[in-house]
């Protein structure tokens, strides 16, 4: 009788042996003292200072092949380390050490008539698989916001910056191991292959959430494939809208802010659409402003009437997410016309309004279902260090568990703690 041959693909079972590591620490981790990762969180960062030379040459190794394959200049600037970008990391890792530690905070209490002592207490979600892109300070935010939350991490970083991802993942490794906790609470997916994120989506025993930080591709994906609770970090088609009583010299700060400040980062704007009452008197300003700055200008044909450096926008324009020196505007008869656009079109990530009529924008906070709204602000506040939560995971765009920012208190769930006295239920 022929023996019955059992293969596991490598990669799967190189992806189980990180999930099994992973879950193992979690247990650790969940129960480590303040002072125990703050220590770990400290003695990465003490780690990067020390291990410059040998980042940036992994970094260098990322920007030679980025280079190679013809990658966007503002890919190439998101990818890009130096010395000073490596101590803005490790000087995050430190913010995040002095952030209080949500894990057994004592969320509320109270006492039952029958003397049943009940308290809502904060707790870590456990394992958290990371997909996001060829960012490298992100392995060491996410990482770090983990461990001060009690969570283990696997983070699949973009393929382009996998070799800086390594060198920080070695780092934060380093910061673990002299605080006496599990190296493996924080592992890097060790290969570029897509195929581990098809993987790490089904790995239910393992994960207990899978956070996606990036665009169409990954949604698709994620959408598809995972079996795992997600907390999505995805696209931001956000929005300014002038209102009729918008101050016109806000209006163009808040917009040329929100639009060219950085327009690779999903909270750049995408769409800037104008009360038709103020077109004429506002628009021709806000539009030479924009095209002055480098920006393309794509707009209805109020817009186009406007200026003849407009580009006429096609119905696709109000779905898109440029991440790029390109602005789509369209000209709505009000409030309720804006709020109904950015609804349909946005992607619940960030939007603003400008106006100086406080019940307006009232209406526009309370209408515009995106995790972030704003009011005379720009859309480029969207982070988690804005926000004074000394880093981010991102910016959710789901409705579930988290909106928003996602910081350490973020990545917590609950339970209940109840004290009994030998109660029984008649
Ligand atoms: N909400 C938020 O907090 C943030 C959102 N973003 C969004 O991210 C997008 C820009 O980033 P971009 O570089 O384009 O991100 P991508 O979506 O291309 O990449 C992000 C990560 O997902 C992986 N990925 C993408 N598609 C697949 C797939 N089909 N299967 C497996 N893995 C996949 C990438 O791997 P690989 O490198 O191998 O391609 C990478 O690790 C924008 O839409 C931006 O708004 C960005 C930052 C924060
Ligand atoms: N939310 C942060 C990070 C944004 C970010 O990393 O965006 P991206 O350039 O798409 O990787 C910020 O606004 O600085």
């Amino acid at each position: 009788m022929t023996a019955v041959k059992h293969t596991v693909d490598p990669l799967q079972g190189e992806m189980q042996q990180l999930g099994s590591a992973a879950r193992a620490a979690a247990a650790v981790l969940a129960l480590a003292p303040t002072t125990q990762k703050n220590e770990a969180l400290r003695a990465a960062a003490a780690a990067l200072r020390s291990r410059v030379p040998e980042i940036l040459a992994a970094n260098a190794r990322d920007l030679a092949a980025a280079v190679a394959r013809g990658t966007a200049a503002s890919l190439m600037d998101r990818l890009k380390l130096d010395e000073t970008r490596v101590e803005g990391i490790a000087k995050g890792l430190e913010d995040v050490a002095d952030l209080p530690d949500p894990i057994g905070a004592v969320m509320a209490e109270w006492e039952r008539p029958n003397g049943l002592k009940i308290a809502r207490v904060r707790v870590p979600l456990g394992v958290i698989g990371i997909i996001y892109e060829s960012r490298p300070n992100v392995t060491a935010d996410a990482g770090g916001l983990c461990l001060k939350s009690g969570n283990a991490c696997i983070l699949r970083g973009g393929s382009d910056s996998f070799e800086s991802s390594r060198a920080i993942t070695a780092c934060m490794q380093a910061g673990l191991k002299a605080a006496g906790l599990p190296e493996a609470s924080i592992q890097l997916v060790p290969t570029t292959d897509r195929a581990a994120v098809g993987i790490m989506l089904t790995m239910t025993d393992d994960i207990d959430v899978i956070i996606p930080r990036g665009g169409k591709s990954l949604i698709q994906r994620v959408a598809a494939e995972s079996r795992i609770p997600v907390i999505k970090h995805l696209d931001g088609i956000c929005h300014v809208y002038v209102d009729a009583a918008a101050d016109p010299r806000k209006a163009r700060d808040i917009v040329l802010n929100a639009k060219m400040r950085r327009t690779s980062v999903c909270g750049a704007a995408e769409t800037l659409l104008v009360d038709r009452s103020i077109a004429q008197a506002q628009l021709p300003g806000l539009v030479e402003a924009l095209i002055e700055a480098g920006c393309e200008v794509r707009g209805d044909q109020t817009v186009r009437a406007l200026n003849d450096r407009v580009v006429p926008a096609t119905p696709a324009d109000w779905d898109t997410e440029y991440l790029d020196a390109i602005i789509s505007v369209r000209v709505v008869d009000g409030i309720d016309a804006a709020v109904e656009h950015i609804n349909r079109h946005g992607s619940h990530h960030t939007d603003s309004i400008v106006t100086e009529d406080a019940a307006t924008a009232e209406t526009f906070l309370n209408h515009v279902d995106s995790g972030i709204v704003l009011w005379n602000a720009s859309t480029q506040f969207a982070d988690g260090g804005e926000f004074g939560m000394g880093a981010e995971i991102g910016i959710s765009t789901g409705k579930l568990h988290a909106r928003g920012p996602v910081g350490a208190e973020q990545l917590t769930s609950y339970k209940y703690q109840v004290r009994g006295s030998g109660q029984i239920r008649p």
